[in-house]
């Protein structure tokens, strides 16, 4: 039995669990899930050198390449993206001081439940789940900037709920957030390329997405084999670029079989999630994933997270459906989404396929044309 807090939540505090020989019940997940991986995933390695100096032949290839990726799994790692290594090290760095904080002050920055992408800490998610917690803390900004009037939206959270001590850490993760979002951008458009529709489709529709970083502390854990740093799901969003360190952990099910992303030095991690298969009518997969915890190192990350902004109509383009390919899902918007992935305890494969069923027999009315 571990701390507890004032409304009996499990406290996670990391500095004693991982001392701790045995794992607190609530970590433990089914057996049946904690099959090890013992292969790697030969997701490609893109390098978008050549697609951003407007070199036709490398972006043919690389479009391929992620064509081919993204048909069989969703995964893929890009090199040359041009996110300066510096501001990479520099939001590791602040993110090392949070995650240092004492216990009391990231427990009073807690995660308000039930927001879309609330900002805020986490200690095992714990504050929402009460069994098969996860072996980690985390940290989320909200990013987005839609806002004319509060470009720096990420600087002001921080000065705000943080302190003025924190307006540098804010700096640093605002310039980190809008990088991640110009690059984002960028990746849309070779996925559009890749699946042959006007290069700047997706580029429009994301323009003023709504993105969030989600900063992940897993620490060492003397019993890895029965929990998971994060436990097998989709992710619900459209496109997650993520920074791992090189510790390893990330997991991917292809194939029937778990398969580890090796760490590449230098590059990011990018995946489809559910709203980018929707949004290419299911011909790129949003894949299931999991993340390990290792039993002697602490593992660090950082995703980004990019959806469309709350009010955009999500719907294939029209050159990606037609009478033999009909439409799979019908309009539905990213809020409507989030709601039900959030109400259904985790996301996984099964989480959008359940969502357009509920949509389309809570509203009578909401059949859709699947064909143009
Ligand atoms: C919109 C989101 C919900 C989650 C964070 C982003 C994208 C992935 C989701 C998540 C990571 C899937 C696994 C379970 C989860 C609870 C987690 O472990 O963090 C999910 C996120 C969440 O609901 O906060
Ligand atoms: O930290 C990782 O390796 C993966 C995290 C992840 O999949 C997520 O946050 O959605
Ligand atoms: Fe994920």
């Amino acid at each position: 039995m571990g701390l507890r807090d004032e409304n009996g939540g499990f406290v996670f505090d990391s500095a004693m669990l991982q001392k701790q020989a045995n794992l607190p019940s609530e970590f433990l997940w089914p057996q049946e899930d904690l099959v090890e991986a013992q292969e790697e995933l030969n997701e490609p390695l893109i390098d978008l050198g050549g697609f951003k100096r407007g070199d036709e032949v490398e972006t043919a290839r690389a479009a391929e390449l992620l064509s081919k990726a993204c048909s069989e799994h969703g995964f893929f790692q890009v090199t040359n993206h041009g996110i300066d290594a510096t501001i990479i090290q520099a939001a590791h760095n602040e993110i090392d001081t949070f995650f240092n904080l004492p216990l009391d002050k990231k427990l009073s920055l807690r995660k308000k439940p039930g927001s879309l992408n609330a900002n805020g800490y986490s200690g095992a998610h714990a504050h929402r789940f009460q069994s098969k917690l996860p072996w980690k803390e985390t940290y989320t900004l909200l990013h987005h900037e839609n806002d004319p009037s509060n470009p720096n939206i990420i600087v002001d959270y921080c000065k705000s709920v943080m302190g003025e001590d924190f307006e540098h850490t804010g700096w640093i993760c605002q310039r980190y957030c809008n990088a991640l979002k110009e690059l984002g951008l960028l990746i849309t458009e070779l996925l559009a390329i890749s699946l042959g529709v006007d290069r700047f489709h997706y580029r429009n529709f994301f323009e003023d997405c709504v993105s969030m970083m989600r900063c992940n502390y897993y620490p060492p854990c003397q019993n890895p084999g029965l929990t998971f740093g994060t436990g097998p799901h989709c992710d619900p969003n459209s496109l997650t670029i993520l920074h791992q360190d090189q510790v390893g952990g990330l997991e991917v099910f292809s194939n029937n079989k778990w398969k580890a992303i090796r760490p590449e030095p230098g590059a990011l991690v990018v995946n489809i999630g559910d709203t980018f298969m929707a949004l290419c009518n299911g011909r790129y997969k949003s894949c299931l994933h999991r993340a390990m915890v290792n039993r002697n190192l602490e593992r660090k990350t950082i995703a980004f997270f990019l959806s469309p902004r709350e009010d955009r109509v999500v719907r294939p383009p029209q050159e990606l459906f037609s009478r033999e390919e009909p439409r799979k899902y019908p309009d539905f918007t990213w809020p409507e989404f989030w709601e039900f992935s959030q109400k259904h305890y985790r996301s996984d494969v099964t989480t959008i396929d359940n969502f357009i069923k509920w949509k389309l027999s809570s509203k009578p009315s909401g059949t859709f044309t699947s064909v143009a």
